[in-house]
């Protein structure tokens, strides 16, 4: 494995426990930067594919090669809620020396586990990368799945300065950007902004469950756009939503008073004030969604959208990006749709108003088909 001189805050070696999406995501992230990594699974198929994937050294086949491995200046636990404060209070009685932090979805009950077995808090902190996928292992793992993301450092009482600079410094390094919140305000926040629209995103393609094929096949954006994460890991969420349940609970009690709500004004919808009462909710959605922070944490921008068709052959989406940056309009964001049965592609681009005028202009010229 080549290694890179290090231009990293991280001081190695860092042990990764839990070589999964999250896991290996961080071993590709620091060893990118020349950081040693070992990586330490229960899974010996999922810690030899993280060090395959080049997440750093698999503890295992350095043991049973004879290797003398290095005592760690940094642990990272990132291994399913259920077992992380176990592995915590293990890797602090282990690695004397290291600080211990966590990545797991909640805090709370971590830190709370962790204070009940009586390890030394001190060295120890929870932290909380608001990045993922809807999928798991380290196949799907990305050295810049953190990159421009927010990453919050939960800091217990007890929690000494050094531990608190070691996470800031992992979170740097893999240029995040760092959020400190006390473990229970985080807990309450990630409820209804990770954990409920996890919940609504489930419930609302459990629906799809018996739809007939000729009928979704009729889906457009929406439907896929709300659904993403209803792919994420069953074994996984069902963890994170015991350990958050009441932070989780009073968020769906305030959506089950909008669902009643919506449901008495349909069921009579011609009576007085219907109409209104279904606009209301319609608009306290839009209000809510305006509030959405836009990309890199900034405040939320309009972008202005352009769809162009695109022929379905190779090249023609790569050819059309290209063209994008040759005119030198920052493509903000980007979405691919396919019509059913139809042999092209439709890509949305969002862009700054100010260039879209000038945008569709110049790919008319170019040629392209700008239908919107
Ligand atoms: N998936 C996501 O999008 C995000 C997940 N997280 C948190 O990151 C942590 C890991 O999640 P993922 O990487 O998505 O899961 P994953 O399933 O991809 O990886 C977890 C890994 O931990 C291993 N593991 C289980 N028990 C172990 C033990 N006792 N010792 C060593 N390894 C063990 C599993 O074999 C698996 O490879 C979880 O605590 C989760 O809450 C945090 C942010 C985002
Ligand atoms: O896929 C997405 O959009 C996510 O939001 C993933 C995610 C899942 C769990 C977390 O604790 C944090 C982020």
């Amino acid at each position: 494995m080549s290694v890179v001189p290090t231009t990293a805050a991280s001081a190695g070696p860092v042990l990764v426990i839990g070589s999964g999406l999250l896991g290996a995501s961080i071993g590709l992230g620091l060893r990118h930067l020349g950081v040693e990594v070992v990586l330490r699974d229960s899974s010996p198929t999922t810690e030899a594919v993280a060090q395959d994937i080049g997440a750093g050294r698999s503890e295992r086949a350095a043991l049973a090669a004879g290797a003398v491995l290095p005592e760690p200046a940094l642990v990272v636990v990132a291994a399913p809620p259920d077992v992380v404060a176990e592995l915590v209070v293990r890797a602090l009685t282990e690695h004397p020396d290291a600080v211990v932090l966590d990545i797991a979805s909640v805090k709370a009950p971590v830190l709370d586990a962790v204070r009940a077995a009586g390890a030394d808090l001190t060295r120890y902190v929870g932290t909380h990368p608001m990045a993922g996928r809807e999928k798991s292992g380290p196949v799907a793992a990305r050295g810049e799945l953190f990159t421009s993301m927010p990453w919050v450092i939960s800091p217990g009482e007890d929690t000494g300065a050094a531990a608190i600079a070691a996470a800031r410094n992992l979170a740097v390094d893999l240029g995040a950007t760092v959020t400190v919140m006390e473990p229970r305000e985080h807990d309450e926040t990630v409820a209804l902004i990770s954990h409920l629209p996890q919940v609504m995103s489930s419930l609302l393609a459990s629906r799809l469950q018996d739809t007939p094929l000729h009928h979704l096949s009729l889906a457009g954006q929406g439907l896929r756009d709300t659904t993403r994460i209803a792919g994420s890991d069953p074994g996984l969420w069902v963890q994170i939503l015991a350990a958050n349940a009441q932070p989780v609970l009073d968020s769906l009690h305030a959506v089950r008073a909008d669902l009643e709500r919506l449901i008495a004004t349909l069921e009579r919808p011609g009576a007085d004030g219907a109409r209104l009462d279904i606009a209301r909710l319609m608009a306290e959605g839009n209000a809510g969604r305006a509030r959405i922070p836009g990309k890199h944490g900034g405040a939320p921008t309009a972008f202005a959208t352009l769809t162009v068709a695109v022929d379905d052959t190779p090249g023609q989406i790569a050819r059309l990006l290209t063209e994008i940056g040759e005119i030198g309009v920052n493509l903000e964001d980007m979405r691919l749709e396919h019509s059913p049965g139809q042999p092209v592609g439709l890509v949305t681009a969002s862009v700054e108003p100010s260039r879209h005028a000038d945008l569709v202009e110049e790919l008319q010229t170019r040629g392209w088909k700008v239908v919107q």
